[in-house]
């Protein structure tokens, strides 16, 4: 069914990614999602070194994390991961939980953070993640490669910024690859739901702020960026469509990219297991970086 013939309860499930866990019940799976998040950053920063707070601009939730590799090699590639949250929950004091198996291999990640709503709105959280992105190359101008891994909504802000006109900027990013993990890239079906309601977006603002119709400024920014759409065998018909019709759409325009479908996963374990050394996008995303 198209999500215009959807009635609210149904669109509002649909766009529910709790609900469709196979492990635990609603409630339980976000508590659990938040701990592992939590668990698996605290980890990461008694590990790693790590530059906490480093501002990327003068607003007040400009700031992001470093975990840093201990290593005198000169081949370091720099993965800058943006959390979800529908916009509204969470914050980079959890999101280094990945940091672990990557720095064991070289890779500096960074963890961005941004102002969630209702603070913050959508044009502000794009603008943010951007010009955090700006602030990492000009800081870590000698590294080997660029990288962006989003979760849901830190998907769409991902493909943000994949999708931006750097004209407007000192620095054009070069990004060699994206991970887009269980994304959403049309706004228009959440207009109308709980999750827009306190983003308060109107049309206009989810149409400009759409990866969905940004394909063709996605194609002339990013044209050698290798993109990965990943999504969980268990997130819902709607979030499925989402990842899947983005995927067609930037394959269409001639795009390097492809499609995982990632077998026992829902909405949260598919990213929460990057912790993991050995999960199959862990693997993956080294393999992009030359390093399996
Ligand atoms: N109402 C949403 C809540 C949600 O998506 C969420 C809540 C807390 C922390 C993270 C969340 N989502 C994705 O990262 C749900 O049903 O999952």
């Amino acid at each position: 069914m198209q999500w215009m013939e959807m009635k609210k309860d149904e669109l509002e499930k649909q766009y529910s990614p709790s609900r469709w866990s196979h492990r635990m019940a609603a409630d339980d799976v976000i508590k659990a999602h938040v701990k592992a998040l939590k668990e698996g950053t605290e980890q990461a920063r008694s590990l790693a070194q790590t530059l906490i707070n480093v501002p990327y601009g003068d607003g007040d939730g400009e700031k992001l994390d470093v975990y840093i590799p201990r290593t005198d090699s000169l081949d370091v590639n720099l993965v800058i991961y943006i959390h979800g949250g529908y916009w509204q929950f969470l914050s980079k004091e959890e999101s280094g939980f990945m940091a672990v198996p990557l720095i064991d291999k070289d890779v500096v990640v960074v963890a961005v953070g941004y102002t969630i709503a209702p603070k913050g709105d959508m044009d502000l959280m794009v603008s943010q993640v951007r010009r955090s992105v700006v602030s990492v190359i000009q800081q870590y101008s000698h590294i080997s490669g660029l990288y962006l891994c989003g979760h849901s909504a830190g998907a769409h802000l991902a493909a943000m910024v994949l999708s931006t006109d750097w004209s407007q900027y000192s620095v054009t990013p070069n990004i060699k690859g994206a991970f887009l993990v269980s994304g959403i890239f049309d706004l228009l079906p959440i207009l109308s739901t709980y999750v827009n309601e306190p983003l308060k977006m109107t049309e206009e603002v989810a149409v400009r702020n759409s990866p969905s119709q940004l394909v063709p400024q996605l194609k002339q920014s990013s044209s050698g960026c290798q993109i990965v759409v990943a999504v969980a065998q268990n997130d819902s018909p709607e979030f499925r469509k989402q990842s899947e019709e983005y995927y067609k759409a930037l394959e269409a325009a001639g795009l390097n990219v492809t499609m995982e479908d990632v077998a026992n996963t829902d909405h949260f374990s598919i990213i929460e297991q990057l912790v993991d050394a050995d999960y199959h996008l862990t693997k993956l995303l080294l393999k992009m970086m030359g390093k399996s």
